[in-house]
């Protein structure tokens, strides 16, 4: 099964931002933008479910520590369609992550303390136009 988009080797600070942009897709179950250390180690999985794993129209949002999920984390707000082009930036400190939306953002805590991001994956439904970090 396709991977998606995977970069590695990042060095991303404290108050730095990872700007993605890109469309989801018109028929999309999901989609999800994980950054960490790597695919065991993540700070947050950003997780918008239009409509799987038991969910419809809602951001699950977690973290995974050597390889073992941890609690969710479920937002109120889902500020996405089928075919929207999106920009979501990402950014972080030692105490949370923020996801910045046009029209909404999100906090998530940093569980692990983590003060660097190595690594950002971005799978499921999710076309990616392009990568930014600032
Ligand atoms: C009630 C007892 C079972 O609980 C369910 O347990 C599932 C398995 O752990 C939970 O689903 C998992 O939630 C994780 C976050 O906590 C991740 O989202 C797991 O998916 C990882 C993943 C990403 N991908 C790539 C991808 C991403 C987006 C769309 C399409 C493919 N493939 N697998 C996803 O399988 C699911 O969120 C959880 N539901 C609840 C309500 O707790």
């Amino acid at each position: 099964m396709e991977k998606g988009l995977v970069v590695t080797q990042l060095d991303i600070e404290p108050g730095e931002c990872i700007k993605v942009k890109g469309k989801i897709e018109s028929d999309a179950e999901g989609f999800a933008v994980n950054v960490g250390k790597d695919s065991n180690t993540l700070l947050l999985h950003f997780n918008p479910r239009f409509d799987c794993h038991g969910d419809v129209n809602t951001i699950v949002c977690n973290s995974k520590e050597d390889g073992v999920w941890g609690e969710e984390d479920r937002k109120a707000d889902f500020p996405f369609e089928h075919g929207d082009k999106v920009e979501i930036c990402i950014s972080f400190d030692e105490t949370e992550a923020t996801v910045k939306l046009p029209e909404a953002e999100f906090k998530f805590p940093n569980r692990l303390g983590m003060a660097k991001i190595e690594y950002l994956a971005v799978e499921g439904d999710f076309k990616v136009k392009s990568i930014k970090f600032s």
